[in-house]
């Protein structure tokens, strides 16, 4: 028996050591990286530029071949697999989308059904279910061309495509990078409640941290030269960053940051239960962010929050108290 180290059961994804050198580079883009990735989760690559978080990515489908290491996907070792087959179960989305101008919508978004010999009545009822479940109405856009959609909407298609085989993993490669900011926030939006229900494996590469933050169930912080300088949840990363690299790549807003991670639920376990009840407190789900209920009670004038209700089990927090306990960066880890 081996005692290299094996993917655990959970394990979608799992690099095992793995380096990139480019021909003619003096350094490695990549060295000797190890992460697990486990099933259905969103994991965000986030670094400075050239750190190697493209480089990590593209291994993983092997659009460039590790120069040491392994990668397993699902359990099997596909470092050496045959590319076609492995790529079948990848979606790729890229930023700059590569729809073919040639070809309609539908067209674009069923190009590997078609490979897979799928037939045309076929493809064209999933490129319609596919359109719908990324937010784009099937009747208006289905026969259109590319250069006839906005940016964002060309980004929904690209999504749609790379779901198309309905493959287990996606990589996504600073998918809303092309699209302005509103647009770009719309689209993160969306595509978090559409996760929500196909519940993918997940690989994105971004440079924006504040992408990072909000879609990611864990995040990879990279350092210069790929050193994987954290890998945790965007509420354990802000409440207790690894070291100053960390500190400073996530910067000084990571206080106020964290009010729209940290839940009401959170806040109160590090209050007794008996806490003395408020003349004047607002009525606030103990889901809700600390974010949600600080604005609730601002915007009232109220005294605080009440979290509860039924019964007669109300537990109450003031404004000071809401404001110390989410100020306490080592007290919540998720
Ligand atoms: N095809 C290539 N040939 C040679 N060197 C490359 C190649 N692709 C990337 N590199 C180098 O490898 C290093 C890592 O690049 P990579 O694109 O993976 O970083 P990145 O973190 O994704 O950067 P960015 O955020 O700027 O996209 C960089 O120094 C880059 O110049």
């Amino acid at each position: 028996m081996s005692d290299r180290p094996a993917p655990s059961q959970d394990a979608m994804i799992f690099l095992d050591g793995v380096s990139k050198h480019y021909p003619g580079q003096a350094k490695a883009a990549v060295s000797e990286l190890s992460m697990e990735i486990k099933r259905g989760e969103f994991v965000v690559l986030v670094g400075p530029s050239g750190c190697g978080k493209t480089t990590t990515l593209r291994m993983i489908n092997r659009l460039v071949e590790p120069t040491r290491g392994r990668i397993f996907i699902d359990g099997k070792d596909v470092t050496h697999a045959d590319v076609d087959s492995l790529r079948r179960g990848i979606g790729y989305v890229i930023q700059q989308i590569g729809l073919l101008p040639h070809l309609t919508i539908a067209d674009n978004i069923a190009l590997v059904p078609k490979m897979l010999g799928m037939k045309r009545t076929d493809r064209r009822r999933r490129a319609e279910e596919l359109l719908e479940l990324v937010g784009l109405d099937p009747a208006v856009h289905v026969g259109r061309y590319p250069k006839q959609l906005s940016g964002g909407q060309q980004q929904r298609v690209g999504v749609a495509r790379a779901l198309a085989a309905d493959p287990p993993v996606m990589l996504m490669d600073e998918p809303f990078g092309a699209v302005d900011p509103i647009v770009r926030e719309k689209l993160q939006m969306e595509f978090l409640r559409l996760q929500a229900s196909i519940r993918k494996t997940i690989v994105m590469v971004t440079h924006d941290i504040d992408e990072a933050l909000r879609l990611g169930d864990r995040i990879a912080i990279f350092g210069p030269g790929s050193r994987l300088a954290q890998f945790d949840t965007p509420l354990a990363i802000l409440s207790n960053p690894a070291d100053d690299f960390v500190r400073d790549f996530i910067g000084s807003g990571a206080p106020v940051r964290r009010l729209s991670l940290l839940k009401v639920s959170d806040v109160l376990a590090s209050f007794p239960s008996d806490m003395p009840s408020l003349a004047n407190a607002i009525e606030v789900d103990a889901g809700e962010t600390v974010h949600r209920a600080l604005e609730l009670v601002l915007a009232s004038g109220a005294e605080g929050i009440e979290v509860g209700g039924a019964g007669g089990t109300s537990r109450y927090l003031d404004l000071q108290s809401l404001l110390t306990a989410a100020a306490q960066p080592t007290k919540v880890l998720s």
